[in-house]
């Protein structure tokens, strides 16, 4: 929908390991997650080449505002990954990934991105935590 409110999630992936970052406070806090864009330059990060790799809406139960994220791959960046107030960042080995930390729907589409596929989803929540319905299919963005 136009109201939809539009966030863009930026997961830093190197052979073998992908960058994610503590939420220190906010939505989402205590969770593993990519970088919003702010959060990049809050993570002391920039990045030069961007891939987009997805697009997930995201419904909460009981709210009208849908969550509209668009994904994108950084192979490589600049900068030292530094904690700010908002988040701790840290590597993770791609086979070490701490889902359980991590939004419940992340899990499912991890694997595509590492595969370097492309995917358009759509996730109900029931509050924070429980996916009450879901559809994730890989598809070839132009
Ligand atoms: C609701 N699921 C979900 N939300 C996210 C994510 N990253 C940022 N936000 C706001 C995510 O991976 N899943």
């Amino acid at each position: 929908m136009l109201t939809d409110k539009l966030l863009t999630l930026v997961l830093v992936v190197q052979p073998g390991r992908v960058l994610l970052g503590m939420k220190k406070r906010g939505f989402g806090a205590g969770k593993w997650n990519g970088f919003g864009g702010k959060l990049l330059e809050e993570s002391g990060l920039t990045v030069d080449t961007l891939h987009k790799i997805g697009n997930i809406k995201f419904e909460f139960i009981g709210e009208t505002e849908l969550l509209d994220v668009h994904i994108f791959r950084a192979d490589t960046y600049k900068g030292v990954p530094t904690e700010s107030d908002e988040m701790r960042p840290q590597w993770f080995d791609t086979d070490k990934i701490p889902f359980i930390q991590m939004w419940a729907d992340d899990v499912l589409w991890f694997p595509l991105m590492l595969q370097k596929k492309t995917f358009l989803g759509y996730f109900k929540f029931h509050g924070h935590d429980v996916i009450v319905e879901h559809k994730l299919e890989e598809v070839h963005f132009v």
